[in-house]
């Protein structure tokens, strides 16, 4: 953690490291107008992660993942499933293996090179995570296996290509409601990476 002059007395209490951590912070905070005000948070920590939107030039098409996440189903989404692109918590290793690494457990295919778009806080009022956004061009003689993730993990991925267009739409319409998708998708987009 850096220094900061506006902070002090902080004290960490740890509420859970059950799987990942949970820590309740509790600091004084300079404000802005010069008063010290005392404050709490909640801070989960499960360390960064990164993602990667694929896409195929020649086929206008791109690959996308499709699988369960609880956090949804506790909030709105009907059956929990949620289309994403490939993704994966950073290990020891660094971002750029890791997504290479995640995408061939999660989809299939094994790629050489990638490249970083972008680098943000995933939810910063109450984690710590740092996502790390990636783009790479995929083609067919790249596919290594069926992709789908670990079967130790019990993971359960279904691998969706789509051309760029249909993504597109599902963005539009409301079908796409994974920020870090939105992102991505947006970022082709913005930059006409399948025109
Ligand atoms: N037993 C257990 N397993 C867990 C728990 N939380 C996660 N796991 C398992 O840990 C594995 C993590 O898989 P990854 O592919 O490395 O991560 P991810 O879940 O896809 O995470 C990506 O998306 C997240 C957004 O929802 C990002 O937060 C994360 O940084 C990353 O990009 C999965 O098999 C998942 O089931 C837990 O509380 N208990
Ligand atoms: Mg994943």
């Amino acid at each position: 953690m850096q220094k900061s002059s506006r902070l002090k007395n902080i004290k960490s209490t740890l509420l859970s490291d059950n799987y990942y951590i949970l820590k309740k912070l509790n600091f004084d905070y300079l404000m802005e107008n010069g008063t010290w005000v005392n404050q709490m948070r909640e801070v989960y920590d499960r360390g960064d992660g990164a993602g990667i939107l694929l896409y195929n030039r020649e086929k206008l098409t791109i690959i996308l993942t499709k699988q369960f996440r609880m956090p949804t189903y506790m909030n709105d989404n009907e059956d929990g499933l949620l289309v994403e692109i490939a993704a994966g918590m950073l290990d020891k290793d660094n971002p750029e293996a890791c997504i290479i690494r995640e995408t061939e457990e999660e989809v299939g295919y094994r790629l050489e090179s990638v490249k970083k778009v972008y680098e943000g806080y995933s939810s910063p009022g109450v984690m710590t995570e740092k996502m790390h956004f990636f783009i790479g061009e995929y083609t067919d003689d790249m596919k290594v296996n069926d992709g789908g993730g670990l079967e130790s993990e019990a993971e359960d991925i279904e691998v969706l290509e789509m051309p760029f267009e249909k993504a597109v739409a599902m963005l539009n319409n409301g079908e796409i409601v994974d920020t870090r998708t939105i992102v991505l998708l947006q970022y082709a987009i913005i930059h006409k990476l399948l025109e």
